[in-house]
């Protein structure tokens, strides 16, 4: 077996270098590497032909941002075909690869779960009564996101955190408090993964219930897309329609903020106070989206109008709420992934916020869905793309109708202030877009041309 002494960290770290920033999950992309460091290397232990070692490692950018990833790395004597996309290119000719696409490391993470023990410096937590088996079967999720998720014994998911800032991480928070409000919207959660002490405790997984018989609501909102712009029907006539869905949605949306709110209070504040970044954003962004010059003088009226809207409700949210953030169970709608926005801070996440912002993102993702299809289509007319609209307004709407059902009080009573949130959210997308999928930007763009009309000169 390979020996730990044997791999060096200086080696790896080359490695790393090259590696990192072609992960769909590591967050600087576009911003060149200053240095590299493995800061922690911890051994979780072996298995027959394997061992598996928990890295943490700094990296800094040119300009001076640093940030830290957890890469579990397993190293095998000898290759293994189906983990050779995964490998590092390590000088030293040894097989070193992503830990987290191999069953039998995935098994070792599951095991020190089921046992709630440490290995080293790192603790595996679970929820009393969580009762997790030991010798569960692990398999990694297909879609690769901002962090790697696997699945043990088809009943729990198991995400390990890719990007780690000291501090409590919002995600196993939030989930804490709505286990709290008994909050049937969420898949509870049973264990997490930490590691330091206090002041400098952070959290690196958390394991909730798997959620087997359930779709994406981005793959069910984009069937329903697919079919109205394959004929000429109208929605309410066909068994597709989504707007049942968004206004159950919007219901449980608003539960859940209802429970946050409960659980982790509630603040009032000027609008002037959560609109007042937003302008630094946007004009921000323009260094990473050029076209969006010609959009900052209509943004900042809009964002203007919105500051002086008064005082508005504060309280801890979701924070990058859109349809891939929810998921249909036979039953009800459960919403996952309440990390925020992986581009903020840490403190910026935890922030209290509007819960407009949330509100925001869903239209946001309306209008994703209605508009993904048209994408490089050359053949798409103005009238698909006025019932691509339609469908997005339709749905905007069944979710607010559901929204304010359940909350007493109407988002689009507050429209300036939702509007900014959109541009806002749509601003954050077009860098997301123009940084990992460049072929999207014009979707969010469409968005910023609506709600912050060109000035040309
Ligand atoms: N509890 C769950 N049950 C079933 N599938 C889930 C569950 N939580 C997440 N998923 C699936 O895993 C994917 C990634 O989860 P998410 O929490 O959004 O990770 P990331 O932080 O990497 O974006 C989701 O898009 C969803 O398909
Ligand atoms: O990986 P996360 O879920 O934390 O979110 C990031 O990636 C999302 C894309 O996977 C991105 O969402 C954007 O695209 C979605 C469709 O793929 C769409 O539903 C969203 O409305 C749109 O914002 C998200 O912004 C980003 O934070």
């Amino acid at each position: 077996m390979t020996d730990k002494a044997n791999v060096d960290t200086e080696a790896l770290e080359q490695a790393l270098l090259s590696w990192l920033p072609q992960q769909r999950w590591f967050a600087a992309k576009g911003a060149a590497i200053a240095s590299l460091n493995i800061v922690a290397r911890v051994d979780l232990g072996s298995r027959p032909g394997v061992r598996v070692e928990h890295l943490l490692v700094d990296v800094e950018s040119v300009g001076g941002d640093v940030q830290q990833y957890q890469v579990p790395l397993g190293f095998r004597d000898a290759p293994a075909e189906d983990l050779m996309a995964w490998s590092l290119p390590l000088s030293t000719g040894q097989f070193v690869y992503d830990g987290l696409r191999d069953a039998e490391i995935i098994a070792l993470y599951s095991d020190a779960l089921a046992s709630a023990g440490s290995i080293g410096p790192i603790d595996f937590r679970t929820v009393p009564g969580a009762g997790i088996d030991i010798g569960m079967v692990g398999r990694v999720l297909g879609a690769e996101q901002s962090n790697t998720s696997v699945i043990l014994g088809e009943v729990l998911l198991l995400k390990l955190f890719r990007r780690i800032s000291t501090g409590i991480n919002p995600d196993i928070e939030l989930h804490r408090a709505l286990a709290k409000a008994d909050c049937t919207y969420v898949a509870p959660l049973r264990a997490w993964i930490e590691t330091g002490s206090d002041g400098e405790l952070s959290m690196l997984g958390m394991a909730q219930d798997f959620a087997a018989d359930s779709d994406e609501g981005w793959t069910t909102a984009l069937a329903s897309v697919r079919d109205l712009l394959a004929g000429d029907r109208v929605p309410e006539e066909m068994d597709s329609d989504f707007a049942p869905e968004a206004r159950e949605l919007g219901a449980a949306v608003a539960h859940v903020h209802a429970d946050l709110a409960r659980e982790l209070g509630t603040d009032e504040r000027d609008a002037s106070s959560t609109v007042a970044d937003i302008l630094g954003r946007v004009e921000g962004a323009v260094a990473v989206v050029p076209e969006l010059a010609e959009h900052l003088p209509a943004a900042r009226e809009l964002i203007a109008r919105a500051e002086a809207s008064g005082p508005t409700s504060m309280q801890r949210i979701h924070g990058d709420l859109h349809l891939g953030q929810v998921l249909r169970t036979p039953s009800t709608w459960l919403l996952i992934d309440f990390e925020g926005e992986p581009a903020k801070s840490l403190d910026e996440r935890r922030r209290m916020d509007s819960p407009l912002r949330d509100v925001a993102g869903m239209l946001r993702s309306f209008d994703y869905a209605a508009h993904h299809l048209l994408l490089g289509d050359a053949d798409a007319t103005d009238e698909t793309y006025a019932r691509a609209s339609a469908w997005a307004a339709r749905n905007s709407e069944a979710f607010c109708d559901g929204y304010a059902e359940v909350a007493g009080h109407d988002p689009r009573d507050h429209a300036t202030l939702l509007g900014a949130y959109e541009l806002d959210k749509a601003v954050y997308e077009a860098v997301y877009e123009a940084r990992n999928r460049p072929t999207w930007l014009d979707l969010p763009m469409r968005a910023v041309g609506r709600l912050a009309p060109p000035v040309r000169a």
